[in-house]
């Protein structure tokens, strides 16, 4: 039964958040966790672009659409925080990191933690990945429905190690193992419907996790400390803002934990999405290979990058399809309006790009697999500045976004070098939203070293 949020102050003209209460408990998180689109788009039907439901406790307003995107993301007027909207659901295993601080805190932080994301930076990270991702691919054995998003995830997460934490000396391979055990059980644990740390749950199990976490990094301080090295965690322990501000011992650990997560679940969806459509459209396939022969080189630079053209519309078009970062969380810490609408304190915001990203009002045909809908001659997403929106917006814009993008296509670059493979064009991968979103079946591949 639909009721309001709350009531609009008399003398305001504002209107009220219509929506309803979900189950009792779980609320809306089921139908959610199945499938995000089709709830998303009943309520846009019925509601418009602000509803109110409920997940795990509480009660969120679902953000739809651009302009009401744009609003919150802005957020011109200060009403919304991250730390309050993002620490519901993962702040007992990320607190501490960047997207989860505010207002002059965060600006601080960021400020620093840019230093890390360089040009000149990336250009070392980019030479670095090459040896690292040739290594990994050694292991991969082509078969008929290989795994391809459980191995890309084995792929990133061991680039991880390498690229971010500059190796791990000293360390056994089981507690390497269970540092990555750790770190996934964090993931996990953040929608976590049991959210008491009772042994046996994903909640205790995260918790752990983080204190192992934290352990782990605390042990390799010193040494990131004492020398400079190319890798983030030693980045992070040197750099300081241009006002010469530097990272304390335990901001450098709150941000590793959050870094690692902020990047490997991201770019993993990614990788496994563009593998799909790829391997179900052999024409888009051979022009990302064709530019990559091109380059005559396994091991491109960063700016060598630029020229897989056709790598970057495809890129585009999977963050499009399948958004790594479904909705964003927010809090409203004073009253506020959005859209016309009056949005009380204290109200939790599920701003939801995913759901921009498949609207037919902005994109043409958007279930189609269209990379070049993002080509110079149509460029589909300007036609609202928020229809395309993989990265967020406003100050917590993604500061990893270049990095993700190198990471990515050099990836491709080295599996578009060395394998060819087919996926059923009928196949539709059935993804889980119950954190990031991911493929269940861990997206099965024909595989195929090239000739
Ligand atoms: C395809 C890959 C990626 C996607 C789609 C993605 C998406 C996002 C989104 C949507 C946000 C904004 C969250 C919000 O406003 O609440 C964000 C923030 C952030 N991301 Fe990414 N990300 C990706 C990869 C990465 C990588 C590789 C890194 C680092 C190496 C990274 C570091 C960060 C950081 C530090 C923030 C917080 C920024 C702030 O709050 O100021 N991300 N990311």
């Amino acid at each position: 039964m639909t009721k309001i949020l709350a009531a609009p102050p008399a003398d305001s003209q504002l209107r009220p958040i219509p929506g309803h209460a979900g189950p009792p408990l779980v609320g809306h998180a089921l139908e959610y966790i199945r499938d995000p689109l089709t709830m998303m788009q009943k309520r846009w039907d019925t509601y418009g672009e602000l509803s109110w439901f409920t997940m795990i406790g509480r009660r969120w307003v679902a953000v739809l659409g651009p302009d009401a995107c744009q609003e919150v993301l802005q957020n011109k007027d200060r009403a919304f925080v991250n730390s309050d909207g993002w620490s519901a659901l993962i702040g007992p295993f990320f607190h501490g990191g960047l997207m989860l601080l505010d207002s002059d805190e965060h600006l601080r932080h960021r400020r620093i933690m840019q230093q890390a994301f360089t040009r000149s930076r990336l250009e070392k990270t980019v030479d670095a990945l090459h040896p690292a991702i040739d290594a990994a691919l050694d292991s991969w054995t082509p078969a008929d429905g290989f795994r391809a998003y459980t191995e890309l995830k084995s792929l990133t997460l061991d680039l991880a190690t390498d690229i971010f934490m500059g190796g791990a000396e000293h360390s056994t391979e089981r507690e390497i193992e269970a540092v990555k055990t750790a770190f996934v059980d964090c993931v996990q644990a953040a929608t976590s419907v049991i959210r008491y740390p009772v042994p046996g749950t994903r909640w205790k199990r995260g918790l752990d996790g983080r204190r192992l976490l934290e352990e782990f990094f605390r042990r390799y301080l010193p040494a990131r400390r004492a020398h400079e090295t190319d890798d983030l965690f030693s980045v992070l322990c040197h750099i300081e803002s241009e006002a010469g501000q530097r990272f304390s011992d335990d901001e450098v650990v709150d941000h590793m934990i959050f870094l690692l997560m902020a990047a490997h679940d991201t770019s993993t969806i990614t990788l496994s999405t563009m593998m799909q459509y790829l391997g179900q459209y052999p024409e888009w396939r051979e022009k990302c290979r064709a530019e990559s022969l091109a380059l005559g080189t396994s091991t491109p630079g960063y700016a060598d990058l630029d020229g897989l053209v056709s790598l970057d519309l495809v890129m585009k078009e999977c963050l499009r399809i399948v958004a790594p970062v479904p909705v964003m969380a927010r809090r409203a810490v004073c009253d506020t309006e959005v859209q016309g609408h009056f949005v009380p304190a204290g109200t939790y915001a599920a701003v939801a790009p995913h759901f921009t990203h498949h609207m037919s009002q902005y994109w043409p045909d958007p279930e189609r697999f269209d990379p070049e809908r993002f080509a110079e001659h149509r460029r589909e997403d300007k036609v609202h500045r928020y229809a395309w929106e993989p990265f967020g917006g406003g100050v917590h814009k993604c500061l990893g976004m270049h990095f993700a993008g190198a990471e990515i296509k050099a990836i491709m670059h080295h599996l578009l070098l060395r394998f060819d493979w087919h996926v059923d064009p009928g196949y539709v991968a059935p993804l889980n939203f119950t954190s990031l979103p991911f493929p269940s079946d861990g997206q099965p591949v024909d595989l195929r070293l090239r000739d």
